[in-house]
């Protein structure tokens, strides 16, 4: 009989419930797919006397004596940076080989992980770390190893897009859509990860290390969120054929010295009800990949949520499992390009912009020459005529970031300019 692997669980939550329901399911199947009996040898929550539901033999609240213990493969359901990463980084030193769905930490400390894992040959996978379900990051890692990826974009925040479907098809309030993203186990822990673009800047560094085979992190994200969206932003993009989308985009680009470097950046964007990403609603994801030979993939499924993370999670965890029975590790990932990151405001992007305006002659000419000023070119202006004021809605050409953001300012201090309802940028022509 083939010896067991032994899997430690750390943290029995929405996810690490749902991999403790499916693992202790159906023990022979898992056994007849890996090749050896999976064993859970141990589950560690903080506060033990809150899983009544658990085979008590298994549960513990020290999570260390577990790592410690005689496992081979640690899958960490907690979240978070501190315990974890000491955890973790521990754990792959002495070979356990590690699933998580830990994006916090692995946009930040990734680096530091994979380095501990190729040191002692363990694995390292985190295919739920991004857009749940959806296998994204085994395709960007493995299958198209050998093209050369040029764009990664796409709605990998679950909860911020429930949230703005919502606010789209049924006027619904921001915050009472939030408590039921909560319900539904779709949020972080901190919801505010989610709103405020933390944990879609966190997927975007993941998929741009494995994109474009450098070291992204966080930090390198632009980030925004979408606290500031109001019905305003949503009507005005309605009148305009459009939707209103949280993307991560990442790009790789040739900068005028012909170096290359890479864009990522998180941040609503406008898109024509017409896009193919316009129709993904609720927890949904939907992730397009253009590479050289491949030309353009889309991913789509469930990215978030207990049992579609959980299903990623088991599918790490069977391949790590079948490397143990093997006697090896998968492949690694490859940091090699190390690219630099490039600026927001160099990255060029195009901007709605919708402003109240004086309704008296001369008002168009002189916010147009605002936009000229700063070398940004307009692609269309719609004026409607209110009582004493009129609505002016300016979409321009692309323009570095940078450029569109004082436009706007300057835009926003002329006497003629009432308010400015709405800035958001664009993606896509609407038809
Ligand atoms: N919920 C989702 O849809 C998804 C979650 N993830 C990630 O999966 C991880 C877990 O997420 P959830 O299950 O939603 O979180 P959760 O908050 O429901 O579960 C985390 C669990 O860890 C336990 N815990 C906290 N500190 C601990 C400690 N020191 N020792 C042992 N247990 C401890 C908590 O009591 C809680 O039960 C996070 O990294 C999250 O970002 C990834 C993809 C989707
Ligand atoms: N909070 C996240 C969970 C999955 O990663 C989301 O809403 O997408
Ligand atoms: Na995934």
């Amino acid at each position: 009989m083939t010896e067991p692997v032994k899997v430690a669980l750390l943290g029995c939550g929405t996810v690490g419930s749902e991999v403790t329901r499916i693992l202790l399911d159906d023990p022979g199947e898992l056994a007849a797919r890996v090749g050896a009996p999976v064993e859970l040898a141990g589950i560690a929550v903080r506060r033990p006397d809150k899983h009544p539901e658990l085979p008590q033999h298994l549960v513990t609240s020290d999570a260390t004596a577990l790592i410690d213990s005689d496992v081979d493969i640690v899958v960490e359901l907690i979240g978070g940076i501190d315990p974890v990463r000491d955890w973790l980084l521990s754990a792959l030193r002495k070979g356990r080989s590690v699933v998580t769905g830990n994006k916090a930490l692995l946009s930040e400390h990734g680096s530091e992980l994979a380095e501990a894992a190729d040191e002692s040959g363990a694995d390292l996978y985190y295919e739920a770390a991004v857009a749940g379900a959806i296998p994204l990051l085994r395709p960007l890692r493995e299958s198209l190893a050998g093209d050369r990826i040029t764009r990664v974009m796409g709605i990998v925040n679950g909860t911020t897009n429930f949230i703005l479907s919502a606010m789209d098809s049924t006027g619904a309030g921001y915050a009472e859509t939030l408590d039921e993203a909560t319900r539904l186990g779709y949020a972080e822990a901190d919801p505010t990860a989610d709103v405020d673009g933390y944990d879609a800047a966190s997927k975007a560094a993941i998929l741009a290390s494995l994109a474009f085979h450098s070291r992204v992190t966080a930090a390198d994200v632009h980030r925004e969120g979408i606290a500031g969206i109001s019905s305003s932003d949503i009507t005005a993009a309605k009148s305009l054929g459009r939707t209103v989308k949280l993307l991560s985009i990442c790009e790789r680009v040739t900068e005028e010295d012909g170096s290359e470097s890479v864009s990522a950046r998180v941040h609503p964007v406008m898109i024509p009800k017409s896009h193919q990403l316009a129709g993904v609603g609720g927890a949904f994801n939907a992730v397009y990949v253009e590479a050289e030979a491949a030309g353009q993939l889309m991913f789509y499924g469930q990215g978030a949520g207990g049992a579609p993370t959980a299903s990623a999670v088991l599918g790490d965890l069977v391949s790590a499992a079948r490397n143990k029975v093997a006697g090896g590790r998968g492949p690694r990932e490859s940091a090699h390009a190390a690219l630099p990151v490039r600026p927001m405001g160099q990255t060029p992007t195009r901007y709605h912009v919708s402003l109240d305006v004086a309704d008296k002659p001369g008002v168009l000419a002189q916010v147009a020459q605002v936009f000229a000023a700063h070398g940004v070119s307009i692609s269309t202006v719609r004026q409607r005529d209110r009582r004493s004021t009129a609505s002016l809605v300016v979409v321009t050409h692309q323009a570095p970031d940078a450029a569109l953001r004082s436009t706007v300012d300057e835009i926003d201090k002329l006497d003629v300019v009432r308010e400015v309802v709405s800035v958001m940028r664009v993606e896509g022509e609407a038809e």
